[in-house]
């Protein structure tokens, strides 16, 4: 007798997923000067992005006490002297969050809905799980706590991002995506939805509320005919290198605009065939991609029938350490499109080597 796989897993990490976006949807619209940060790498960080790591690290801890976290954010600046006001308010969201009622879905969960608050030292250290490095063997979380800070903080598209690797294979993603619309031939009705994929279970779409009676929908990447097809992209400039995009959308005759949307949601489209390629190129910054905003992503599109590989063809090595090593961009694609895509990426880069475009 065969068992599905990852059952609990999947219902903790959707559980999880599901409370950081109720926090991230309320933080957006109380959201203070002060409140958002800047990195090193010079980009934002919100307490948003704090207290959603708190929050699914939590969960994770009491569910698998002794599975190791990869997360984005880490506490160096709760702990600061000068991060008192910060500290304070990231412990208040995440207990508002996790000490509010049970929700359909979370029965087994133990620890959830307990009202139980916790300290600050405890919520620092909640946070600081999510400092491993990753590697080569054994099982552990990625999470992107707010993947698309920048979109989240304009209003628009973000996602959160939460996956399980064991021996560097992404075995589950859930993407909670609060500002999605439901259908894309709605694009301004309801939003919120959630992503959700087991290898080897398939891929499917339910929604975010958890009292809920819709039921969840298959994805299947569609095979889209040329007049159909475009590009899904980031908006920002400086995650990826869009005017190479636009020479790859004229090699492949793409006639459509691109679809322009920040975060992981970028997948999530592209599984339910809102857009018929994902092409993310490196700008040529040195920037090192991380597993954390890959990971999800790439199981949800494998699981909808796609293929995701980089810009070469070569498969995503997800046991490499925090980073996906050395940048050669992305191609996500239904299959038989993947192939085109790379035909002309490489035709692309020869006309760019030879200055003939
Ligand atoms: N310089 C950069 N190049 C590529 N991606 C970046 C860069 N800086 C941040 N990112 C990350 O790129 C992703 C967003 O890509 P996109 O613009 O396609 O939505 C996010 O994960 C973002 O991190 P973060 O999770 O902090 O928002
Ligand atoms: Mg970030
Ligand atoms: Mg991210
Ligand atoms: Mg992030």
């Amino acid at each position: 007798m065969s068992t599905v796989p990852y059952v609990a897993e999947k219902q903790v990490a959707i559980a999880a997923v599901r409370r950081a976006c109720t926090l991230t949807a309320s933080v957006f619209n109380k959201l203070v000067k002060n409140e958002t940060l800047t990195k090193d790498d010079k980009s934002p960080v919100t307490v948003g992005d704090f207290s959603a790591q708190a929050v699914v690290n939590t969960i994770l801890g009491h569910a698998f006490p002794d599975d190791r976290i990869v997360g984005e954010e880490d506490a160096a600046d709760m702990r600061a002297e000068s991060g008192v006001e910060l500290r304070n308010r990231i412990v208040e969201l995440a207990n508002e969050t996790l000490t509010g009622p049970l929700q359909p879905g979370e029965e087994n969960i133990w620890g959830l809905g307990s009202g139980k608050a916790q300290t600050a030292e405890q919520i620092m250290d909640v946070i600081d799980r999510g400092n491993y490095d990753g590697g080569r063997t054994g099982r552990f979380w990625t999470l992107d706590p707010i993947d698309g800070t920048k979109g989240f903080l304009r209003g628009e598209q973000y996602a959160v991002c939460l996956a399980l690797i064991n021996n560097a294979r992404v075995e589950l993603g859930v993407i909670g995506c609060p500002n999605l619309p439901v259908s894309a031939s709605a694009p301004t009705g309801e939003r919120g939805c959630i992503f959700v994929a087991v290898r080897g279970e398939g891929a499917y779409q339910i929604p975010l509320s958890p009292s809920s009676t819709v039921e969840p929908i298959r994805l299947q990447i569609p095979d889209l005919s040329q007049d159909q097809l475009n590009l899904l992209e980031s908006v920002e400039k400086a995650h990826a290198k869009l005017s190479f995009n636009e020479k790859v959308a004229q090699v492949l005759g793409i006639t459509r605009e691109p679809t322009r949307m920040d975060s992981q949601a970028k997948y999530c489209a592209l599984a339910r065939g809102d857009g018929g390629v994902y092409l993310r190129m490196p700008t040529g910054a040195g920037y090192r991609e991380k597993i954390w905003d890959h990971a999800p992503g790439s199981v949800l599109v494998e699981e909808a029938g796609g293929v995701i590989t980089d810009s070469r063809g070569q498969p995503l090595d997800f046991g490499l350490g925090r980073t996906l090593g050395e940048n050669f961009g992305f191609v996500a694609a239904g299959k038989k499109v993947h192939s085109r895509v790379l035909e002309a990426v490489k035709k692309a880069k020869e006309d760019e080597a030879t200055g003939s475009a």
